[in-house]
């Protein structure tokens, strides 16, 4: 009698018991490790020498890149100063609905690549006149809004975007570079605007700078007093899109919840928050309408704009896509930039006078400009 073979699955069982434990080991540590925040990572590193090994290529692959591969290019941190290698938060290009708790994010080297879903994709927004960016104190900074006619869309740029949807926007087949009416839309003239999801034009719009990603080259260096700073790595043209300030959109009463939280952490332990906060204005110059962004804990590189009080050489541009409802916030090179500047613009100029209470919400300015005020605008959130 003829002898059968094997069934299949049991072919399938006995090759995986033909793999090495050791790699087994070191498939499920590869798997495993790069969803791990910076504190898990030093614990597992101390179990044995493999981890250890497996954990300091990943914190060096990490500082390679704050953005993960989720940006044109790679943003590496740059550190002469202490031990950190890098600052860990999930990173967003765009804009996204508040998220509690954080999502795991792989991080290594390539993280949508090679650990499959990034984790944010799993969380499921007139008129501007001021910014209010609340620091590590419990104040925030309002600035005047620019506005120009530069271009965007948040909810084409992918499965972060927040699309929330109008029907207003172009029927060109093809726009031409500074000459469509989504650049002009009637009533909206204090904010910027581009082609967008409500129009007929494609992605290679011309129409549509801030859509594309950052495409300058940025790096991100440590300082002793300011902590991590943004910095430019090549020229930027005056006029030039930098980046967005992306983040967790939230309610003002969550946004009034963490930046308590912040406080005390600030107050306890060395902690740096990113949560800004956009005001509209009616025309009678009362505050109507507020953006909260928190980039702290899910952002992007624009958590990392230090506050300067000659205003910096950014400027920032609210700006609205056709198609989208809410307006972003995106900072252009207020002039020529040269490789090796730090990026920067003003948090506002609004500064604590409460002696009573304000002193411990103090932050010392150290912009180095001129005309350095001393301490960090800030007002109460
Ligand atoms: C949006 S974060 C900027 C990135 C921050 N430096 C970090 O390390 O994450 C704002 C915080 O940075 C620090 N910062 C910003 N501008 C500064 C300045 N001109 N001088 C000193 N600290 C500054 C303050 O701690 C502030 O609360």
């Amino acid at each position: 009698m003829q002898q059968q073979s094997p069934p299949e699955k049991r072919r399938l069982g006995e090759s995986q018991l033909n793999i090495p434990a050791t790699d087994q080991f070191l498939r499920c540590a590869n798997f495993i490790l790069p969803w791990l925040n910076p504190q898990e990572l030093a614990v597992v590193s101390r179990t044995c020498k493999t981890l250890s090994l497996i954990s300091k290529s990943i914190t060096l692959r990490r500082s390679l890149d704050a953005a993960r591969s989720l940006e044109n290019l790679p943003i590496p941190f740059l550190n002469s100063v202490d031990s950190q290698r890098y600052a860990y938060f999930v990173y967003t290009p765009f804009q996204i609905p508040a998220s509690s708790p954080p999502p795991r994010q792989c991080w290594e080297g390539s993280a949508t690549d090679e650990c499959g879903s990034n984790g944010a994709d799993e969380n499921p927004l007139s008129r501007i006149r001021s910014i209010s960016l609340p620091g590590d104190d419990d104040g925030s900074k309002s600035v005047p809004v620019s506005s120009r006619p530069y271009l965007e869309s948040v909810s084409e740029r992918g499965r972060f975007g927040v699309s929330l949807v109008d029907e207003y926007g172009c029927e060109c087949e093809r726009c031409e570079e500074g000459y469509c009416q989504c650049l002009v839309l009637e009533g909206m003239e204090e904010i910027a605007n581009e082609c967008g999801s409500g129009c007929g034009c494609g992605s290679d719009c011309p129409n549509r700078v801030t859509q594309k990603g950052i495409s300058v080259r940025l790096k991100i260096v440590r300082d002793e007093k300011k902590g991590w700073c943004l910095y430019a790595d090549q020229f930027i043209k005056k006029g030039q899109f930098v980046c967005e300030y992306a983040g967790e959109l939230l309610t003002t009463d969550e946004s009034r919840r963490r930046q308590n939280i912040y406080d005390k952490l600030r107050s306890t332990q060395s902690f740096s928050s990113a949560l800004l906060v956009i005001r509209e204005h009616l025309p009678s110059g009362q505050a109507c309408l507020r953006i909260n962004i928190d980039a702290t804990r899910i952002g992007n590189v624009a958590r990392f704009i230090n506050h300067s009080c000659d205003g910096g050489n950014l400027s920032t541009v609210l700006l609205r896509s056709s198609g989208a409802l809410l307006p972003r916030l995106c900072f252009f090179a207020a002039r020529d930039i040269v490789a090796e500047e730090e990026l920067s613009f003003s948090y506002g100029d609004v500064h604590i006078t409460d002696k009573k209470n304000g002193d411990n919400k103090k932050l010392n300015c150290s912009c180095g400009s001129s005309c350095c005020i001393g301490t960090l605008p800030c007002e109460n959130t």
